[in-house]
């Protein structure tokens, strides 16, 4: 299979690079990373490691592809949307974290699938990405049911040796993952705390309401999360990941923009078109802001 990678960055480098092994892969990247790819190819190191050869480049436009990868951070799906909509793609999947692909389905011809992954990537400098964690992609029809674009994507990525389940419950799926975002990024994030901390903790019990008001505006949307199950996904994935620092802790530690509108911001606003109020999202989307108004982003 032709893939591009729009977006080859910590995820998409890893993912893009496994790919590489068995298919035609792209990655469009920036430079020095994309140049260093092209010039003497890409290391994979960590829980995977391999040495490959994708292409790779910083054009973003023009391309030709049977599946495109999206893998930029949340905040950066509007222009990567742009860009892919000047490519011949045949179906996009994104795996990034919040709620991206309504608006790459908005704006793209192409169907677009929803994915979601557990494997922990670091890019550690130019040419070379660190797999922090094997992990799972799951990905499937963006409103759930079977679907043999899916399955087709999903065979790609099981030939090329990567854990994948090909789901249709994917609606269901989305949101446990936004309600666990939700929940620990921002409160490891304002609290600057790894994962394990919320354990047993009042800031976990933040964690938890985070969680559950997502789980109440998913069933406003008519997808069946109940509290409990978002509840328990929370603690599942801080006893999983208890060592980890969240990404949001991440970027807030490196004084970067956080994927806040994706995850918490998307919460409030799905909310407030139901005519519903979510105020522990709203306060933690408010405090991230406000950090990132002020002195947060270098
Ligand atoms: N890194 C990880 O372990 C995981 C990341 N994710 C999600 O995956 C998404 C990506 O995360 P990371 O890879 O960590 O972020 P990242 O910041 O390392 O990678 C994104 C890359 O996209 C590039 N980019 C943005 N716009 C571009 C453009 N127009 N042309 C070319 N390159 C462009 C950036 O330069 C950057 O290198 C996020 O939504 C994140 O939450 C999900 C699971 C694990
Ligand atoms: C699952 C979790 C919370 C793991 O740290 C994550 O997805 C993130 O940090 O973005």
């Amino acid at each position: 299979m032709r893939i591009l990678v729009f977006g080859a960055g910590s995820l998409g480098t890893l993912v893009g690079g496994l790919l590489a092994s068995v298919h035609d892969v792209t990655l469009v990247a920036r430079d020095p990373h994309a140049a260093r790819v092209s010039a003497a190819g890409l290391d994979i190191v960590g829980a995977e490691s391999a040495h490959v050869s994708p292409a790779a480049t910083t054009t973003e436009t023009g391309h030709s592809a049977g599946l495109a990868l999206v893998t930029v951070k949340s905040f950066d799906t509007a222009a990567a949307a742009d860009a892919l909509a000047d490519c011949d793609v045949g179906a996009v999947l994104s795996l990034q974290n919040g709620l991206t692909e309504e608006m790459l389905a908005s704006r793209l011809d192409a169907p677009v699938l929803a994915g979601t992954a557990t494997y922990g990537a670091r890019l550690v400098e130019p040419g070379r990405v660190e797999c922090t964690g094997v992990g799972r992609v799951v990905l499937g029809a963006l409103d759930g049911g079977p679907d043999p674009l899916a399955e087709r994507v999903g065979k790609a990525f099981r030939d090329a040796g990567l854990d994948t389940l090909v789901a249709t419950d994917m609606p269901r799926r989305r949101w446990e993952k936004l309600a666990v975002n939700a929940g620990i990024n921002a409160v490891t994030a304002l609290s600057r705390v790894e994962n394990g901390a919320l354990a047993g903790d009042d800031a976990g019990e933040l964690a938890h309401r985070a969680a559950r008001e997502t789980a109440r505006v998913a069933r406003l949307e008519r997808v069946s999360l109940p509290n409990r199950v978002a509840r328990e996904a929370v603690d599942r994935v801080v006893e999983k990941t208890a060592a980890n620092r969240s990404s949001m802790l991440q970027d807030v530690e490196s004084e970067k923009q956080t994927e806040v509108d994706a995850i918490n911001g998307a919460v409030v606003d799905i909310a407030a078109g139901h005519g519903f109020e979510v105020p522990t999202n709203r306060t933690l989307a408010a405090l991230l802001r406000a950090w990132e108004r002020g002195e947060g982003i270098r």
